[in-house]
């Protein structure tokens, strides 16, 4: 008997739709499919895998538009967010295509040691079988692309299941998969209810992991995963450094896009500012007052900025958040107002540096300011958390860059950009508790795949 679920829009509570959870016989049955499509992957050359992904490319970009409307109805996101995500999800297909023709190995001469001269090494990569690919809610499809595009190009076989919120997407997205010509047995949709998902995560069918979520979430995966591999891209708590010599105005510019858009849910938002005290006030009055005219509304409409976060549970875990930070003895510059789904852009002076908004990820449009003298002070505090994803940096000065470049505990330090900066090829992940291993096209196909050596 398989239980149901109903999705409604965060905006307007509106009922999106019902569904069926998948049952465990179904998922096993898509399972022992995907493992005959094994087969069929080896058999398919990569010029092939290549023209697929190039046919899929331009099928998601006929459908942007209403790609990008499934997409804010099922998250609240603002349609020019939920377009922005389509350009890149094309993006990401294209750049899956290209690299599904450059999968190449290396020969090794042997004698480079005396006890094993006369043998050549001819070094192969081979996919590692049926992957698991998990997404969240907040990038449903160029996440999603980042993991199917890779482990197709690489020729493994997609066990894909997204966040139940983003059902009605993802199935789209699988049917333009179909139409491209990644065959059934190479691609199975599934939903199991989270009571399977420890025994799904265990099963010995799927031979690897690739999550992009939260914490808690990538924890129950460890523990059920036994010896599979894992590709995990996880939470981010990421700071823009703000130095004296930052143009002011492009750097509150990237701040509240990197902190503000897709109502401030992204992993790599820009969750703490840190500003050196001289440009402070000019930088704060500079913030306040771009921020103050961002319109929050509705998220079908060209000219919001801001929608609602993805249900009522989020915004109340927000609010407690600035809540705790006040009670610390931070004051409100802007927001800490809230209606329903939505919370409107806050801006917080005179943060703690222990405080939980300095220390744990926020996934909402709130940003704590933090003033400095030393910059030497605010690495100490910069580390001070779980996570350790992306950074940005508003400067010129290539010492202080190189400094923080080698001192911050991140997987990228992006100059005069916010920590939001992203291009789908670069390598993309974090260290500590924001994840284990890469995306980005070419370093997820090694993450998907391992190497064979043949001597002769
Ligand atoms: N590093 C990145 O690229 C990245 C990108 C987006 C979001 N995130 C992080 O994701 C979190 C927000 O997204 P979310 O709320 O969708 O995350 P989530 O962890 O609640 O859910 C993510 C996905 O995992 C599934 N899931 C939950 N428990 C599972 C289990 N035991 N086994 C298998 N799958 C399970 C969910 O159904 C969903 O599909 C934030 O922490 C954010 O920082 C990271
Ligand atoms: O949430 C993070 C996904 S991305 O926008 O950095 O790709």
């Amino acid at each position: 008997m398989s239980q149901s679920y109903s999705l409604v829009n965060p905006y307007n509570g509106n009922l999106l739709g019902e569904y069926e959870y998948s049952t465990w016989s179904q998922v096993e049955s898509k399972l022992a499919l995907l493992k005959q499509g094994q087969k069929v992957q080896r058999k398919t050359a990569a010029f092939e895998r290549a023209n697929v992904l190039t046919k899929l490319a331009s099928l998601l970009k006929d459908n942007a538009e209403k790609m990008a409307n499934l997409i804010t109805l099922e998250t609240g996101k603002t349609i020019s967010d939920s377009r922005v995500e389509m350009v890149r999800a094309v993006n990401a297909t294209i750049a899956s295509a290209e690299e599904a023709r450059q999968i190449s190995g290396e020969s090794l001469d042997s004698d480079a040691y005396a006890s094993a001269g006369g043998k050549i090494g001819v070094v192969c990569w081979r996919p590692l079988g049926t992957i698991f690919c998990i997404t969240p809610f907040n990038f449903p499809i160029n996440i999603a692309i980042h993991k199917i595009g890779p482990a197709y190009a690489a020729g493994n076989t997609v066990l894909f299941k997204p966040g139940p919120q983003n059902t009605a997407s993802s199935l789209f997205l699988v049917e333009l998969c179909y139409e491209a010509g990644i065959p059934e047995e190479v691609l199975q949709f599934c939903m199991p209810p989270l009571s399977d998902l420890d025994r799904l995560n265990a099963h010995p069918d799927i031979n690897a992991i690739n999550f992009t979520g939260g914490t808690a979430a990538a924890n129950a995966i460890a523990a059920a995963a036994g010896y599979k591999k894992l590709l995990l891209e996880l939470g981010g708590n990421d700071p823009l450094i703000i130095m004296d010599d930052a143009d002011l105005e492009a750097a509150a510019k990237a701040a509240i896009n990197h902190r503000f858009a897709t109502a401030g849910q992204r992993c790599t938002a820009a969750k703490r500012l840190f500003i050196e005290a001289s440009v402070y006030d000019k930088f704060r009055d500079i913030l306040v007052e771009k921020s103050a005219s961002l319109i929050v509304g509705d998220p079908m409409k060209d000219d919001t900025f801001v929608g609602p976060v993805i249900h009522q549970a989020a915004a109340n875990e927000i609010r407690q958040r600035v809540e705790a930070a006040i009670a610390d003895g931070a004051t409100v510059a802007l927001g800490h107002k809230y209606e329903g789904a939505f919370v409107y852009p806050t801006i917080l002076e005179n943060v703690r540096a222990d405080s939980e908004v300095m220390i744990e990820e926020t996934f909402g449009p709130v940003m704590p300011l933090y003033k400095f003298d030393d910059v030497e002070d605010i690495i100490p505090i910069i580390n001070n958390t779980a996570y350790g994803l992306q950074a940005g940096i508003f400067s010129n000065n290539l010492s202080v860059i190189r400094h923080l470049f080698e001192e911050l505990d991140v997987g990228t330090l992006a100059t005069n950009d916010g920590p939001g900066f992203r291009t789908e090829h670069f390598p993309f992940g974090g260290v500590k508790e924001s994840g284990v291993g890469r995306e980005g096209i070419k370093y997820a196909i090694r993450e998907m795949s391992y190497t064979k050596t043949l001597v002769i």
